[in-house]
């Protein structure tokens, strides 16, 4: 369904100033550091981009800052992991529950048994997901997940920020413990390195908030892009999708988020969020400076102010 009128007046009218006063929050905030490379994004960035289902888009802010999905990849290499294997062989590797613990916690993988991830949003649980996606190689998976993005993103320019990959791989040390406890505990198939090869490669792939929306809005139409009508996921993995993203889309801050945005969403490091109103738009969101749970903090009021103003809470 299009913007309404009502929806679009409103929107053109006000998102500008609304994207002012929530640019304010990022000096409260911090640009990530533990991947060196993310600290020199623009601290005081904000951009937003919409998109609804006949293709007509409404932006405002630094849209055309380009940054890698970090976390917001891990969404769609579980439904890729969905399609290659199926549920059952999935989640008996990773879990279904939230952790309330922080997104690369490895606590619980030693707390509860079988050590198995609690979710596959979190870290342990993605770099288990990245162990089962399909592929001869760290190279043929790699490459399978990026043109699966640029599908989604109906981009096929789409690539990797090769320095944030770089400045990821070579600081990982507790990703890299991380992932040798889940090969001791049988989470993860394959070689070590070569799993944390393919996990680090997609959450360097690079976007703007316009690939993110479009992203977002092939879930919020059940897996068929709306735009092109190719069906590109089966509608029970975007359910499972959606509901990791209302439950632990944004960390241990989701049950917050959920009570004042009332939207399935992700958060990245880089201080992107996917995010959506089912049915009806895509939504990408940019703002580098994160709060002290991960999530973009400017970005987070802004869309805990157009949920209250527009009414788009699903709650
Ligand atoms: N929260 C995130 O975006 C984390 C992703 C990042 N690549 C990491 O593994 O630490």
């Amino acid at each position: 369904m299009s913007f309404t009128e009502q929806e679009k007046e409103i929107l053109n009218r006000q998102l500008p100033a609304w994207v002012e006063a929530s640019k304010v929050r990022s000096s409260y905030g911090k640009t990530a550091s533990y991947i060196p490379e993310l600290a020199k994004a623009p601290q005081n960035a904000l951009g937003i981009h919409l998109i609804d289902t006949t293709g007509n888009t409404i932006s405002s802010g630094d849209c055309s800052l380009s940054f890698t999905m970090q976390s917001i990849s891990k969404v769609f290499t579980l439904i890729l992991a969905l399609m290659d294997n199926g549920e059952k062989a999935v989640f008996e590797k990773v879990g279904m529950e939230p952790t309330g613990d922080n997104f690369n916690s490895m606590l619980k993988l030693e707390l509860v048994r079988p050590g198995i991830p609690f979710n596959p949003l979190i870290n342990a649980g993605a770099i288990a997901i990245s162990s089962l996606i399909h592929g001869q190689n760290a190279a043929e998976k790699t490459s399978r997940i990026l043109s699966f993005f640029q599908s989604l993103a109906g981009n096929d320019t789409l690539t990797y920020d090769m320095e944030v990959y770089r400045s990821e791989s070579d600081t990982a040390n507790l990703n890299r413990s991380m992932a040798y406890l889940l090969k001791d505990n049988g989470v993860l198939e394959g070689q070590v390195e070569e799993v944390l090869d393919v996990y680090f490669h997609h959450c360097s792939i690079q976007v703007n908030c316009s690939d993110l929306a479009r992203m977002a809005l092939v879930l919020a139409n059940n897996g068929i892009d709306p735009i092109t009508g190719a069906s590109l996921i089966p509608r029970r993995y975007v359910q499972i999708a959606k509901t990791f993203m209302v439950t632990c889309g944004m960390y241990n801050a989701s049950g917050e988020f959920a009570i004042q945005v009332g939207l399935p969403a992700k958060s990245g490091v880089s201080g992107g969020i996917l995010t959506m109103v089912p049915g009806r738009f895509g939504i990408g969101v940019i703002g580098p400076a994160l709060n002290t749970k991960g999530n973009s903090i400017a970005g987070v009021h802004l869309l805990e102010t157009l949920s209250r103003e527009m009414d788009w809470s699903l709650f």
